[in-house]
């Protein structure tokens, strides 16, 4: 049985070329919805500002990812920041962004954090990125001295803190890692992310881009293959494992961030289902 909470106040991704998809799901949407814009990497800094203006337009608030690693100078963190500011944005997920060697000053995320330029413009909600299964470069020691360094870098800068996990099949290993973060201490929300329904192909393929370990076995528990024969699954078991988990734990910070991997319009239909189903 999925508590109604589970399902309320989830958050979904887009990337900017996405954004004429989200206007056709937007009715199913509640107004006030956190919409995060990946980013690429190949795409133009205008096209994700646009993005950003109409994800607001449409009543929601836009949540655009600042890849620190791909910012060339302070002048142009500036100019990123001030064209989401005018764009009404005050909310962003910053990380380090893939590249293994940043292309200017911000090796990481809480470089970006210590610039103080989110701060100066007036952001009231900053995400930061958590592990609960590791990342495939940085050791465990480091991605939670970073993460404690982070959220205290925007407690003193009086930014709300999110953590926004990578995308996982399995709950076991987020629960234990929810658990491992109350029991240090991290008393932040934490939203965690969740593949939306695609075929198991699709599924595969994002799971290698993202460095996220991933195998047909694994999907495969993930959820229930809606039918064999295209092969395509939604986040059924591990929404209900997740949800009986944390009612186990009395969690009430924990909410989902879906990846609509396999088309928006596929996930909001996967989620009225699930609410239809569980009440
Ligand atoms: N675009 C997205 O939605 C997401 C991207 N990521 C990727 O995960 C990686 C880590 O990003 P954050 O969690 O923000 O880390 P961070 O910026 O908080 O950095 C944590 C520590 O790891 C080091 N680090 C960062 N990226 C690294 C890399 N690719 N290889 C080796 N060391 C690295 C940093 O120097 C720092 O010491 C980045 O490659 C980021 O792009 C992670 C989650 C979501
Ligand atoms: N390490 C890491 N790097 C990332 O870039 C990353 C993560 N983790 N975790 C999850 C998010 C989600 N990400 C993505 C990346 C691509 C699409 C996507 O829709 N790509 C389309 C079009 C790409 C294009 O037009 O260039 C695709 O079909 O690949 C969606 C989410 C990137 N993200």
């Amino acid at each position: 049985m999925f508590p109604a909470n589970i399902l309320r106040g989830f958050s979904l991704e887009i990337i900017a070329k996405d954004i004429d998809r989200l206007e056709d799901v937007a009715p199913l949407l509640a107004r006030g919805t956190q919409i995060s814009i990946t980013s690429l990497g190949n795409e133009d800094a205008g096209q994700r500002v646009r993005a950003a203006r109409r994800i607001r337009d449409l009543g929601f608030v836009a949540v655009p990812h600042i890849a620190a690693r791909r910012v060339t100078s302070e002048a142009e963190l500036a100019g990123i920041i001030d064209a989401f500011g005018q764009a009404g944005v005050d909310s962003c997920l910053v990380i380090a962004g893939d590249l293994p060697r940043a292309v200017g000053p911000y090796d990481d995320a809480l470089a970006i954090i210590q610039s103080g330029l989110l701060e100066e413009a007036g952001f009231r909600r900053v995400a930061v990125s958590g592990y609960p299964e590791g990342h495939p470069h940085i050791s465990d020691p480091v991605l939670m001295r970073s993460l404690r360094d982070k959220l205290d870098a925007l407690g003193r800068a009086g930014i709300e803190p999110v953590v926004m996990t990578q995308f996982g099949f399995s709950a076991d290993p987020i629960l234990a890692w929810v658990a491992r973060l109350r029991r240090d201490g991290f008393a932040e929300k934490i939203r965690i992310g969740v593949p939306g329904p695609a075929s198991l192909r699709t599924l595969l393929r994002f799971a290698a881009q993202c460095g996220v370990g991933a195998s047909t076995k694994v999907i495969g528990k993930y959820g229930l293959a809606t039918t064999q024969l295209l092969k395509t699954a939604g986040p059924d078991v591990l929404v209900q494992d997740l949800s009986n988990g944390l009612e186990r734990a009395h969690e009430r910070d924990v909410a989902i961030h879906f990846f609509p991997f396999g088309g928006l319009a596929k996930t909001l239909e996967w989620i009225e289902s699930a609410r239809a189903a569980y009440g």
